[in-house]
């Protein structure tokens, strides 16, 4: 997919701004604090719900608006021209897709995929499960029509059996909570299972170019529960006095997490920053690869000051891989990189300055 208009209102330092990017490698420049990490921003909230630098509350909206708003036109591999608008007070959203009104944020997160790099990302291999737990289910909620739904079956059951668990319990209403946990819980496991399997191969090539020497070959996933002993049902049943002492579910899907295999490290607790980076970098381009070859189309890419994060030799590699795949790049840094300079025919330059864009070469 490729964005082809980019409006963004009330973010951070952004009044009102619009781009209208090009089909392959975009590079946003400019001064520190100018505003380029805010324009991925706009993509990754509408994609996500969410900014990778935290919650929209927390922020996001511009110190003197009530709410941001962004709109994003985006055309699909078909064809297909799609439209998403999202207003956000930072307590309140409204959002609208293809025209109508959206209820639920997920939807517009389900149609819009970006895949975004930034300094954060070594996270996604050091940091906690969660993020790693989130990484996994976007794939499947972009390419498994029916994970949303089982997705959210399993949430509302989880939060209703907190519930029961913290007020004392009565044994029949907890079991059939456990029933509904334990059905959709399966379901979610088996997903997650087989994206695993099928992201596996993907990211041992791409490691394998990124970063050979840390021998990257398997992805494991811990299940959340002891899942080799017995299933989920079992499992609840089981936790079932402990967790009433503790208020809340202590296995289940909500409780998993996968793990990279290196064999030419000890693990992940020896990796250098550098290349805590650059596994995440392989992680994500390996799942764009994967959604590509699952949904049919690259998602959109964003790589956030991809010259401080990389070398020289691994941003040329990782900029000249995806513009062969045909995939629409953003890439901020203060300078132009040497390794997007190589690509001028496909290359659009925005330059970013106190909160204003303008196409580089254009008059001020
Ligand atoms: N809520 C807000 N209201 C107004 N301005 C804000 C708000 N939040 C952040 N800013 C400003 O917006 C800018 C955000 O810049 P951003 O992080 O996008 O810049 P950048 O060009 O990526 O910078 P760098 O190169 O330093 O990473 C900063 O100047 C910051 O001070």
């Amino acid at each position: 997919m490729r964005i082809t208009r980019l409006d963004i209102s009330g973010l951070r330092r952004f009044d009102a701004v619009s781009l209208a990017p090009g089909p392959s490698l975009n590079l946003l420049t400019g001064d520190n604090g100018a505003g380029k990490t805010s324009v991925l921003e706009a993509m990754h909230l509408m994609a996500y719900g969410r900014s990778f630098r935290g919650r929209v509350r927390d922020g996001l909206i511009r110190q003197d608006v009530p709410a941001l708003e962004i709109f994003v036109e985006w055309e699909e591999a078909g064809g297909r021209i799609r439209k998403a608008g999202l207003r956000h007070t930072g307590a309140v959203w409204q959002g609208r897709l293809d025209g109508a009104d959206v209820t639920q944020l997920g939807e517009l997160c389900a149609a819009l995929a970006v895949v975004t790099f930034e300094p954060g990302s070594h996270d996604l291999v050091t940091g906690g499960a969660e993020n790693r737990r989130r990484l996994l289910d976007w794939g499947l909620f972009h390419v498994e029509p029916d994970f949303l739904r089982v997705w959210r079956r399993y949430a509302r059951a989880l939060k209703q059996r907190n519930a029961l668990l913290k007020a004392g319990g009565r044994t029949a209403e907890l079991d059939g909570w456990e029933h509904e946990l334990a059905e959709s819980g399966e379901a979610i496991t088996r997903s997650r299972e087989t994206y695993l399997a099928q992201w596996q191969p993907r990211l041992t090539a791409e490691a394998g170019t990124l970063a050979p020497a840390l021998g990257i070959e398997q992805l494991t996933l811990q299940p959340g529960w002891r899942r080799d002993e017995l299933n989920l049902s079992d499992a609840l049943l089981l936790a079932r006095q402990r967790d009433l002492a503790t208020g809340f579910t202590s296995v289940g899907p909500h409780r998993a997490d996968w793990r990279i295999g290196f064999t030419g490290i000890p693990g992940r607790d020896a990796l250098s920053r550098g290349q805590a980076k650059l596994t995440a970098l392989a992680l994500l381009l390996s799942q764009a690869r994967l959604h590509a070859g699952l949904a049919g189309e690259w998602p959109v890419i964003a790589l956030d000051d991809l010259a401080s994060e990389l070398d020289r030799a691994h941003r040329a590699r990782v900029v000249d891989d995806l513009v062969a795949t045909g995939a629409q790049v953003f890439v901020t840094g203060t300078d132009a990189p040497e390794a997007l300079l190589a690509h001028t025919g496909s290359l659009v330059h925005i330059h970013v300055e106190e909160g204003r864009l303008r196409p580089e070469g254009q008059a001020r």
